[in-house]
């Protein structure tokens, strides 16, 4: 059935219809963008013992009483092990940054507010630590406490979570499956990127974006070649793509042209597709639907051939429907937006939300400056090159002036 919805009842109807990748073990090194699928908790106090955060002097803070204390220093508490120092009234210990804090002491000076007599073998402090008594001592557990639950289902894995496992031990980890998207073109005019077009035809770049989207999205591509404009060539391409993939992704065929064995072959697959007209541009036409492949359900989402419509469309529902069938909560997956202030005039369509191509920059009051590019002309094979953000013009609105506040959407890599 054909409707003009918006992109965010296609993407939740998408969202809702998508089968969950089962979980594998990895090595911590293969975790980089990876999905967690396991609770995560803190195996230990974190900082594991009390140690100081700066290189200078372990003391007492009741020793601070009173101008430029001096004290006598009983030795040295290094990193890596433990000291047998004990601080007493009157004393202080030479520490390092990350050394555990010896019994007695409860603060530290560090070493710019102290001079030390060698000779003396004493400290005397210049300034008493704004910070006061417990200053640059890092607490066992102040930042996680054993059994603390740290990292949840469904996070995603960046750097820092990499790091903070590795601080845990964790060699091993669970997550989900890595999605194995098929790339489906078809058409005649499509040749391949070695081949000279002849006249009539085209090469087949979103066959290669595509796949560049979905390895940026954490996916697995499976590329097939292009199926020729006949049914049986068609059916046979999806149906292998349906065997190799936990998803298929085409591109192209989806418009209203009198060659839609595409739309067609894709409705029979699957049983009866959605076919929505969007209201967005570029990406207007859309197709949807799960085909049972062998008891699975692997889903089929049709996007438009043009090469940027292909792209604001992968942004908008492709790349979130790979983050939740790796297990992230729908709510995680939508386009971040924020507002920011158009630097230059736009001319758009009322008709539609116009998805703009451009940078961020600096700032405007308390916002960042959205920069549309030039020639947003949705043919335009540059258009998204060195793009940061979608500029986002709602329905209703034909032009829109430098200073005006407009929503950005952040294409997310
Ligand atoms: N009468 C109407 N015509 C069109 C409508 C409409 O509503 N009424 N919608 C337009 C919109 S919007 C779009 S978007 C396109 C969608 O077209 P299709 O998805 O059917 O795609 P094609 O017709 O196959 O190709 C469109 C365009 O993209 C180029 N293309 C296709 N495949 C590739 C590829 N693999 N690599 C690079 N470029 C590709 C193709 O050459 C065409 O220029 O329909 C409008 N028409
Ligand atoms: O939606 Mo089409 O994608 O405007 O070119």
């Amino acid at each position: 059935m054909k409707r003009f919805i918006t992109v965010e009842e296609a993407r939740q109807q998408i969202l809702e219809r998508l089968p969950r990748l089962s979980t594998e073990r990895i090595f911590l090194s293969q975790a980089l963008g990876r999905i967690l699928a396991e609770s995560v908790e803190a195996p230990t106090d974190s900082p594991r013992f009390d140690n100081s955060a700066r290189d200078g002097y372990a003391l007492r803070f009741d020793d601070l009483e009173g101008d430029r204390p001096t004290l006598s220093v009983i030795g040295t508490a290094a990193a890596g092990t433990i000291s047998d120092l004990h601080v007493e009234p009157g004393t202080a210990a030479r520490i390092m940054t990350g050394a555990v804090v010896p019994e007695g002491a409860d603060t530290i000076v560090m070493q710019e507010y102290c001079e030390v007599d060698e000779d003396a073998g004493t400290v005397t402090v210049l300034e008493v630590p704004e910070k006061g008594r417990g200053a640059w001592v890092r607490k066992a557990g102040e930042n996680m406490a054993a059994g603390e639950a740290v990292l949840e289902p469904g996070a995603r894995l960046g750097a820092p979570e990499v790091g903070l496992l590795a601080s845990f031990g964790r060699s091993v980890i669970e997550v989900s499956r890595r999605p194995r998207v098929a790339i489906v073109s078809t058409g005649d005019e499509l040749v391949e990127l070695d081949q000279e077009p002849q006249p009539g035809q085209i090469i087949n770049s979103n066959a290669y974006m595509l796949e560049a989207l979905v390895h940026q999205a954490g996916g697995e591509a499976v590329v097939l070649p292009p199926a020729a404009d006949t049914e049986e060539a068609v059916r046979d391409t999806f149906e292998q793509a349906l065997q190799s993939a936990d998803i298929v992704v085409s591109s192209g065929g989806v418009s209203v042209g009198d060659f839609d064995i595409t739309r067609e072959v894709v409705d029979e697959l699957t049983g009866g597709m959605n076919f929505w007209k969007i209201r967005m541009k570029p990406g207007k036409p859309l197709a949807f639907g799960t085909a049972d492949t062998d008891g699975r359900d692997v889903p089929l989402i049709g996007l438009p051939g043009n090469p940027n419509s292909c792209f604001v469309c992968f942004h908008q529902f492709v790349r979130p429907a790979l983050a939740v069938m790796q297990g992230v909560a729908r709510d995680g997956v939508v386009p971040r937006r924020l507002d920011a202030i158009l630097a230059g005039p736009v001319q758009t369509t009322p008709k539609r939300r116009v998805y703009l191509s451009g940078t961020l920059r600096g700032r405007v009051g308390d916002k960042p400056e959205f920069v549309p590019f030039d020639n947003q002309n949705s043919g335009n094979l540059r258009l998204f090159c060195g793009a940061e953000a979608f500029g986002v013009c709602e329905e209703g609105v034909a032009r829109m002036e430098a200073g005006d506040e407009i929503a950005v959407e952040l294409i997310e890599l």
